[in-house]
């Protein structure tokens, strides 16, 4: 047995007994599965390999291990090692286990097996069924393939056993473990059972008598699916390799597993990364900004529109250049070299001297966290400054360990507490007072507020939510601030929760549930927390925050939301860019964009810190230019990340109507007419709503697109401007009931979806 200078020596215990013997040509006791694992795990250990690398599972072995299997010639000395290990996995599954000893100098796999005392202690232990099985379970199953593939028919068995070796068989097929194994060599689960099937057939027609005699001694047992595995595995690789090859490709093509790598140029550069990490409130954006002003070139990544003009108008007005850049516009300041841009819009080609990403903890957002995820991997920035809450530092830190830079964490305090009112509003509303923000989840309770207010107190409110225009939203926000007016109240949704500085005594929280589109749920902590911090800015005339309730019986939920630590989060958000679609696409050539992504996610691998955004809205905007011809890949993935709301019928028909005309080479038309004047009812200031959504529309596409296509930009912009005006006197004077965007919809399903706060509310008022 030769043993060079760089050999090591792997040892693995078998209950005193020593076995030696050439890896393939020996046969082996058998051992139990919990054996060998452990066994595999000392082993791997010794290797060198992390507890991650522990192959506890034989799934992650194979898929390891697969593509060396296949003739492929290990290179480096760590893929060497994992080839050598296949053999112990295939081993292992068979119920072995073996000394091995690994050669560094690459010669073959050496396993030793102590003869005489194998045959000392079988003789002392096995009775002559254990040896039959061992007979049948030692066999090399390549080998035992090849035979069964070469032998014309099985031996003939009793119907009693020949029925038990059906459903044996029958088992393995409708094994699910084997099904999660097979993935690892490129058999799809869809592909599993039919590939399980004619194994069946195979496997039924060539089995001979030891072999049936084994499996019908087990019976349909792990133990039998586990001997059956390999003998499929080799059965596949011979029967189907065209499937095989076709998934590989497929599994490939869509694998979002190392995303650090996909940035080769901010790879090659050691940046140093800021955490500025603390509650709201606390002055992380504030000192992120310094840094920001101070470099001489630096760019602001904003979660929201409104925050990247907040800080826009800030820098310039401070006497630093700045330019602005987002999905919807383009404002360039002659000389300047910064720029505040939202997160999608950022470039990680142009190279920062400090870049700020601001509301980090959004890397976790189910849809656009891919956002956050893409500027941290891919900024080619000096300096990074990352601002948010606690939730994401354990995930940026492995984030930068695996990028390799540097982390400095600044770990920052609220400047003032915040403090709980036990009164609550004691569900009246005419307990608001001035600076009071009363947030409330869905549209149509912050115009029941608004109205129950105006109607029944003194007050005059301000509104902000989501659908608004980032322009009205400052509006209204500038009206709320002014001490000046009669505009005392803020009535906002959740948007309130992030950027804006708002002059705001106390968070009064309308409820603490929220419509997530399936039903209704708690407001999460992290979001109550986050909502509950804009009372008491530092700088504001309420320097001091409260928060409370309008009903008693929320309480408590709000002052456990407050009392929580924030959530640790374990992944964070990816989306592939066009060029990953489109080599996926090249797998699938006959499917259409929105199977393309179904198969995506489907067939999309992950390291364990990320996840897949949600994309159901960009699918269903896929769907409804399925039948729009002439579009290539790359506009369909385009006009999919359109900002559109897919719930809006209206605006759902006009980027259609772009898409369609883009489609056949036509300058798009904005083809809508600007409304008379200010709204006088809901519904009016619904159409108002969707006509400035269609026009941001129209703006973002244009910017995406070739220019001449969209010709109307400039109009568009203007009328979204004067659109933004009519919203803001809309609202000033909005007194109404509200109403639904979902026209047309059966009562009682409308009952089901939208959130029913006890109506009381303003019945009670009016007592
Ligand atoms: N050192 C400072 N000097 C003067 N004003 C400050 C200072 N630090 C913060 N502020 C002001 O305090 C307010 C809150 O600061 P900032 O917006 O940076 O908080 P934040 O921690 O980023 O909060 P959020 O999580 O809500 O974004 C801002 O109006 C900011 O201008
Ligand atoms: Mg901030």
């Amino acid at each position: 047995m030769a043993r060079g200078p760089t050999s090591r020596f792997l040892a693995l215990p078998l209950k005193g007994r020593r076995l030696f013997s050439k890896w393939f040509s020996g046969s082996y006791p058998p051992l139990s599965s919990a054996t060998i694992s452990n066994n595999i795990s000392n082993a791997l250990s010794q290797f060198g390999f992390s507890s991650s690398h522990r192959f506890s599972s034989s799934f992650s072995l194979y898929q390891q291990f697969h593509g060396v299997s296949r003739g492929f010639q290990p290179q480096n000395s760590l893929v060497r090692e994992i080839y050598r290990f296949k053999f112990i996995a295939l081993w292992g599954i068979n119920g072995y286990s073996v000394l091995i000893e690994h050669e560094n100098s690459g010669s073959d796999i050496i396993s030793s097996v102590d003869e005489k005392d194998t045959e000392a202690n079988s003789e002392k232990s096995d009775t002559s069924i254990v040896f039959d099985h061992k007979l049948v379970t030692s066999r090399n199953p390549t080998l035992l393939y090849q035979e069964l593939r070469d032998s014309e028919m099985g031996d003939k068995q009793t119907k009693s056993d020949w029925q038990v070796l059906v459903d044996v068989i029958r088992s393995f097929a409708r094994s699910g473990w084997a099904c999660d194994q097979a993935l690892a060599l490129y058999i799809s689960g869809s592909y599993f059972p039919t590939a399980a099937k004619k194994f069946r057939a195979f496997f039924l027609k060539k089995c001979p008598d030891n072999v049936a005699k084994y499996l019908i001694s087990v019976g349909p047992s792990e133990e039998a699916h586990k001997f059956l595995f390999p003998i499929f595995v080799e059965f596949c690789l011979d029967e189907f390799p065209n499937e095989i090859k076709r998934f590989q490709g497929l599994v490939e093509s869509a694998d979002l597993t190392k995303p650090h790598t996909w940035f080769p140029f901010a790879r090659a550069m050691k940046r140093k990364i800021v955490y500025h990490c603390g509650p709201t409130n606390s002055g992380k954006t504030y000192n992120a900004l310094q840094r920001f002003m101070e470099a001489k070139k630096g760019v602001y990544c904003s979660p929201l529109r409104l925050l990247a003009m907040e800080v826009f108008d800030k820098v310039n007005s401070l006497g630093v250049y700045c330019s602005l850049h987002t999905g919807q516009e383009k404002k360039i300041v002659p000389f300047s070299n910064h720029v505040a841009c939202t997160v999608e819009m950022v470039s990680t080609d142009e190279l920062y001297d400090v870049a700020v990403i601001d509301e980090i903890q959004m890397m976790a957002d189910p849809y656009r966290g891919y956002a956050w995820s893409r500027a941290l991997l891919g900024l080619k920035a000096d300096e990074i400054h990352l601002c948010g809450d606690p939730s994401v530092l354990k995930i940026v830190r492995k984030i930068c360990a695996d990028t390799g830079d540097e982390l400095i964490e600044n770990h920052y305090q609220r400047f003032k507490p915040l403090v709980v009112e036990a009164k609550t509003l004691m569900g009246d509303l005419r307990n608001v007072l001035p600076g009071d923000c009363i947030v409330a989840f869905s549209r149509r309770e912050i115009f029941e507020v608004k109205m129950a207010i105006e109607k029944f107190t003194k007050h005059h409110c301000c509104v902000i939510y989501g659908a608004l225009p980032p322009e009205t939203r400052r509006q209204q926000a500038n009206l709320f601030n002014d001490q000046n007016n009669e505009y005392d109240v803020l009535v906002a949704s959740d948007a309130v929760g992030m950027g804006l500085n708002l002059n705001i005594r106390r968070v009064v929280f309308y409820g603490l549930t929220k419509y997530n589109g399936n039903k209704m749920v708690p407001v999460a902590a992290s979001q109550v927390k986050q909502i509950a911090g804009r009372a008491g800015r530092r700088g504001s005339i309420y320097p001091d925050g409260l928060t409370t309730t309008l009903h008693m019986d929320d309480l408590n939920y709000l002052i456990e939301c407050l009392q929580q630590h924030f959530d640790e989060v374990k992944r964070v958000g990816l989306f592939p860019f066009f060029e990953q679609v489109e080599l996926f696409s090249g797998q699938l050539p006959n499917v259409t964009f929105c199977q393309l992504l179904d198969k995506f996610g489907e067939n999309s691998r992950l390291d364990g810190s990320y996840f897949l955004c949600r994309h159901d809205h960009i699918k269903k905007v896929a769907q409804m230019l399925e039948k729009v011809q002439g579009l290539s890949l790359e506009d369909r993935f385009n006009f999919c990340f359109a900002p559109v709301n897919v719930r809006d019928p209206k605006a759902m028909y006009h980027l259609l109507r772009f898409a369609s005309s883009y489609s056949q080479n036509l300058p798009v038309s904005i083809a809508m007419g600007m409304p008379k004047g200010s709204a006088r009812n809901d519904s009016e200031l619904l159409d108002l709503e969707t006509k400035h959504l269609v026009l941001s529309m129209y703006l973002w596409l244009s910017r995406h697109f070739k220019e001449e296509t969209f010709p109307y930009a400039q109009k568009a912009a203007d009328m979204a401007t004067s659109i933004a005006d009519l919203l803001g006197q809309s609202l000033a004077k909005a007194c109404w009931k509200p109403e639904t965007r979902q026209a047309g919809r059966p009562k009682d399903k409308m009952k089901e979806q939208v959130f029913q706060r006890p109506r009381s509310l303003i019945k009670a008022v009016i007592k």
